[in-house]
């Protein structure tokens, strides 16, 4: 008698994963090494940007008050009494009549309100030193970057556990981190079950194929920002893979396989489970494709049993893996994001459980429309190399019309979501 199991929602097989959740150790790493990596502490400004009052052009830095009469009737006259180039701060302060000249990226010197650009300027050059003419007036403040515009301190800036990229990386240096906190990364085992699988080296024989999932698991943990170590392909033959996952456990954070998780004949990994003793959480989920994921704990670690159909296999990843990994990076978003769409094709196949379709969303005047891309079957490998989202699709009685507004998991993104996606129970479990 084949086993009934019992599925539970999304939902929940995200919370009992979560149940398991950890923070990974700290690491303090090169400033030159970051990119890619995640803070393990907020990032928060130590110090006002700019420090001080600087000029935006290249000028002349005088007082507002004394240009308020000139005009192209009446230039005005005003004595230069410095240079100063980005780098360099005055001695001197200016006073009645006078003007500093001034390049952008200076420190305003002392006494002065306001930058005239240079082009609005006349100077000459005579016996008693230099002297600039004007034709316009300007207030206090104008052409001046004050101290603290852009960011003052004490402000927050950027959340824990955010991906390190090209412009936080120019704050951790505006800030002075020539070494950065980051969290460690989880080290992720992975292996492939099937006596099917062949690498992606070997020639096709009847019967066999190469296997993808191991590769794309890979990429996927890449991807989220953990570290994996491959264990092959292994073959169904249920000591030698017991014996490999032990070995993978013992060597890893995390513990990934893929295939031999439904109820066939060499779907070996829920008998290895209860040899090893594991904590089944779930092996069964209200969702398409993907509904035999399943998930052990075994001593405070994870095994996570994706399927070994493709789709299925990077869904469940997806889903279930990637807040984990997220979480231990210490981020505060570590559920998928989702952005809503305008479907650009029926579907209408009704189902009964939430359907997680592989979509590529387009933009057309501005709005997203989402279309799915290749055939919607688990087995299927090419629509994932051209998805850059799931479209969601709530279970129900009804399929889904090109128009319907529906809701879309971004693949490609590092931002994330601080909360999971709760699915709507349209159906009984
Ligand atoms: N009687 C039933 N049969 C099946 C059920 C069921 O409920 N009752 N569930 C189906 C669903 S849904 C899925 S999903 C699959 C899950 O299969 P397994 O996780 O047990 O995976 P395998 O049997 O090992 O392989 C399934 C499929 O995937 C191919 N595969 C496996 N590994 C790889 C790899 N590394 N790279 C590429 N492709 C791989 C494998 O050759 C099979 O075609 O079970 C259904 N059956
Ligand atoms: O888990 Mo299977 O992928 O539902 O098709
Ligand atoms: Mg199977």
């Amino acid at each position: 008698m084949v086993e009934r199991r019992k599925p539970i929602w999304v939902k929940d097989a995200i919370e009992n994963v979560m149940k398991y959740k950890k923070h990974g150790d700290i690491e303090l790493i090169s400033l030159d090494d970051c990119d890619g990596r995640f803070l393990a502490e907020p990032l928060v400004a130590d110090h006002d940007v700019p420090p001080f009052d600087r000029s935006p052009y290249d000028g002349f830095a005088l007082r507002a008050k004394d240009t308020k009469n000139a005009s192209r009737e009446n230039p005005l006259t005003f004595k230069v009494i410095d240079e100063i180039g980005a780098g360099q701060v005055s001695p001197f302060k200016v006073g009645n009549m006078e003007a500093i000249r001034i390049m952008t990226g200076a420190q305003i010197p002392k006494g002065a309100d306001c930058v005239m650009m240079l082009e609005l300027t006349k100077e000459e050059k005579g016996s008693e030193g230099t002297s600039i003419s004007i034709k316009r007036s300007l207030n206090e403040g104008d052409n001046i970057s004050f101290q603290g515009e852009d960011t003052k301190k004490g402000s927050p800036l950027i959340n824990r556990g955010a991906a390190i990229n090209p412009g936080i990386k120019a704050l951790l240096a505006t800030f002075g981190y020539s070494k950065v906190k980051v969290s460690s990364s989880p080290f992720i085992g992975i292996i492939a079950t099937g006596s099917e699988l062949l690498n992606p080296d070997e020639d096709l024989v009847p019967g066999k194929i190469r296997n993808s999932n191991g590769y794309m698991i890979e990429s996927q943990i890449l991807r989220v920002g953990a570290r994996y170590k491959r264990y092959g392909s292994i073959s169904d033959n249920i000591d030698k893979l017991t014996e490999m996952i032990k070995q993978a456990i013992d060597e890893c954070d995390v513990l990934i396989t893929t295939g031999g998780v439904s109820v066939g004949d060499y779907d070996y990994l829920p008998e290895i489970y209860r040899r090893l003793g594991a904590n089944l959480l779930f092996n069964k989920i209200a969702m398409r494709p993907g509904s035999v994921t399943s998930c052990a704990e075994k001593d405070g670690k994870l095994l996570f049993g994706l399927s070994g159909n493709p789709s299925a296999c990077y869904i469940g990843f997806e889903l279930f893996v990637r807040p984990y990994i997220r979480y231990w990076l210490r981020s505060e978003q570590p559920f998928l994001r989702i952005i809503s769409g305008t479907l650009k094709n029926d579907f209408p196949k009704p189902n009964p459980f939430s359907r997680f379709v592989r979509g590529k969303i387009v933009y057309e005047n501005g709005q997203v429309f989402v279309e799915p891309v290749g055939l919607d079957k688990s087995g299927v490998v090419t629509s994932l190399a051209w998805a850059d989202c799931l479209i969601i699709l709530p279970g129900g009685t009804r399929g889904y019309m090109k128009g319907d507004h529906v809701e879309l998991f971004l693949l490609d993104d590092q931002q994330g979501s601080d909360e999971p996606w709760v699915e709507a129970k349209f159906s009984k479990l």
